[in-house]
């Protein structure tokens, strides 16, 4: 599984200049003099999916809501599969089912529903549909140009907060676990599967943060613990303005993965359910991580692969080379 190569071979930093040309989005002579043409859009494409006003805001803030995007039918059949997961109706090879740390802890059994997380579902057809929709992959293409990867794979079921406030999820950037670049080409997508507001914990997040740098990541110091692999940003400033996204079922926002964001604690009863996809341009490539601020991540995934695969001397890089897929176009380097 680990010796996956691509099936076309690399060699196309030709494919990225021109896709960095095009991220530079000069005006070309001819067109529409009646038109204002942006030159200096560098966060999003110009292939006339978007409107200006689209473009300037994920330009200006670093994400993007899109009302309705996703069908009450879809999540519905999302809903379905997660149950049957839950309750092992079906296993899938690669999926990770992760608990709240504060029911791991406990002496509490839990039932199916005390699941916090799924992670790397690209082996689950009926959720993996969720990374092809077209309706999303549209938007994801004005990120990462045409050929597009799904990296990482989510269903977030924000447990009710069992008292200790572990349902939070500290401010982080996405970046800070992965190995591949430029990030400009890697974006989320991130569909609310109910209502989601500050009651159950929505996405918390600091608007313009992108255009910072990544930064150093590390467990919180939080009396309640922490779930594995919830780093956040190392003393992180708790006085600059968070703006609270407040989402409709089948919402969907699209965002860079160096903006910094969180997510509240669930104080409703109910499981507060998203579901969600890193995709990422696969003419990125990977980087060494060792001896940056994202060491320590690596550290923690490896051990976790070994420790679920019996697999040693893996790097990070390794890990998101098996869970990459090919969504559209073709996989040149990742
Ligand atoms: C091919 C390699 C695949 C490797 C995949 C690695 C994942 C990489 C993450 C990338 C994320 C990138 C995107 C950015 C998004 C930001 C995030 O969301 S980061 C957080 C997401 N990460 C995860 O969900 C992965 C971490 N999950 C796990 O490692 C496991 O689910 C587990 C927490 C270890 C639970 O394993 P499991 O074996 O199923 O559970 P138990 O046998 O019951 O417990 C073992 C041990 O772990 C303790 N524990 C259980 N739950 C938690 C928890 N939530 N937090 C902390 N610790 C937990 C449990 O108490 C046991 O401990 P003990 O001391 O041995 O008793
Ligand atoms: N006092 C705090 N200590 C540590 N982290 C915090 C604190 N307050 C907020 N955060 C971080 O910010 C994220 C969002 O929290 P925020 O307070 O903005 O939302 P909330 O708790 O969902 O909403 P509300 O404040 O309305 O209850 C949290 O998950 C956490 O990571
Ligand atoms: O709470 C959520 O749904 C999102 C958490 C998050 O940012 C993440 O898993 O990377
Ligand atoms: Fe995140
Ligand atoms: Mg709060």
């Amino acid at each position: 599984m680990l010796s996956y190569r691509p099936t076309v071979a690399p060699g196309s930093s030709g494919r990225l200049a021109v896709l960095q040309r095009h991220l530079s989005a000069v005006p070309l002579s001819g067109q529409v003099t009646s038109t204002v043409y942006p030159t200096n859009f560098c966060y999003t494409l110009d292939n006339n999916f978007l409107t200006r006003e689209q473009r300037q805001f994920y330009e200006e803030n670093g994400f993007l809501v899109i009302k309705n995007l996703v069908s009450a039918d879809d999540i519905e059949r999302f809903r379905k599969e997660f149950e049957r997961l839950c309750k092992k109706e079906i296993t899938v090879p690669g999926l990770l089912i992760m608990r709240d740390i504060a029911i791991s802890k406990s002496e509490y059994v839990p039932d199916q529903k005390a699941i916090t997380k799924l992670q790397d579902f690209q082996e689950d057809p009926e959720l993996f549909r969720y990374c092809s929709l077209p309706q999303i992959v549209k938007y994801v293409e004005c990120f990462t140009g045409p050929n597009i990867m799904a990296m990482h794979t989510m269903l977030i079921n924000k447990p009710p907060d069992a008292g200790k406030k572990s349902s939070r999820h500290p401010m982080h950037q996405d970046l800070h676990y992965f190995p591949f670049r430029p990030s400009d080409h890697i974006v989320c997508a991130w569909t609310a599967m109910e209502r989601i507001d500050r009651s159950n914990g929505c996405l918390v997040v600091i608007p313009g943060t992108h255009k910072g740098t990544l930064k150093q990541h590390d467990y919180p110091e939080w009396e309640g613990g922490v779930n594995k692999m919830y780093h956040g940003i190392r003393d992180f400033d708790l006085s600059i303005p968070r703006v609270h996204l407040v989402m409709e079922k089948g919402d969907t926002v699209f965002f860079h993965p160096l903006l910094i964001h969180g997510s509240g604690m669930n104080k409703t009863a109910g499981f507060r359910k998203a579901i969600s996809c890193h995709y990422a341009s696969a003419d990125c490539h990977y980087i060494d991580v060792k001896g940056t601020t994202q060491e320590n991540i690596e550290t923690e995934v490896v051990e976790l692969a070994k420790k679920r695969y019996g697999l040693s001397g893996l790097t990070l890089k390794d890990t998101w080379m098996v869970r990459g897929r090919l969504i559209n176009g073709e996989r040149t380097n990742l």
